[in-house]
């Protein structure tokens, strides 16, 4: 969410057809909340194309990666590795060293890169082993999205919710009844919207 650090989620595995709607989930929620970047399994073509899309309409920076490397990543990412799973430590202990290790806590420290892990299928042991921090949103199971959307939360304490869109196509009016979609480019200097349509 900011030029220094670099915020990124990986999609560890990927079953094709079962998994489809859920990788493809887990990278548009890594784009509104927050994440800079997501990487997918390279066997998860069609979720990708989707999270492009829907970036290249409704605005970024936000950038998507296939790869197939996933286990390389993890072990050689240069930063601080969160996973999350039901088995880890509670986000709400945990929550506070994370942010300090990043240095999302204090203006002066050192910013440092995070990539946060979420699983589809059974991951290996050794991501266990190599994370910094093995996080449960819970210690229940549920859903990869679900634990992805609460850890950005937290981590940006709600920041991320105020974030604005840069080379967005158009733009949802929040309102209290409807759905208004401004087409950005009609949009007057004010930011007031010129045309108005809705989807429906
Ligand atoms: C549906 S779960 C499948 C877990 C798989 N059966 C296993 O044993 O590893 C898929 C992913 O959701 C995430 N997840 C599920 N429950 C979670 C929780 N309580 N806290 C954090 N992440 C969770 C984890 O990233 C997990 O890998």
């Amino acid at each position: 969410m900011n030029d220094e650090r670099e915020v990124v989620v990986l999609r560890y595995g990927h079953r094709p057809g079962r998994d489809d709607r859920m990788t493809t989930h887990v990278g548009l929620t890594a784009r509104a909340l927050g994440a800079d970047r997501v990487v997918v399994p390279d066997n998860a073509g069609q979720s990708a194309e989707t999270v492009r899309d829907i970036t290249d309409r409704f605005g970024g920076p936000f950038e998507v990666e296939l790869r197939g490397d996933q286990k390389a990543i993890v072990r050689d990412f240069d930063g601080v590795v969160v996973h999350l799973t039901m088995y880890g430590e509670r986000i709400q202990d945990v929550e506070g060293e994370i942010r300090e290790a990043v240095g999302l806590d204090d203006d002066t420290a050192r910013p440092r890169d995070l990539l946060v892990v979420v699983g589809g299928e059974k991951v290996p042991w050794e991501l266990y082993e190599r994370a910094d921090f093995n996080v449960g949103v819970t210690n229940q199971p549920h859903s990869e999205v679900a634990g992805l959307a609460v850890f950005l939360d937290r981590l940006f304490a709600g920041a991320e919710l105020d974030r604005e869109w840069t080379h967005a196509d158009r733009r949802v009016m929040p309102e209290a009844t409807g759905k208004t979609v401004v087409d950005v480019d009609e949009e007057g200097p004010s930011g007031n919207p010129g045309t108005e349509s809705t989807d429906g």
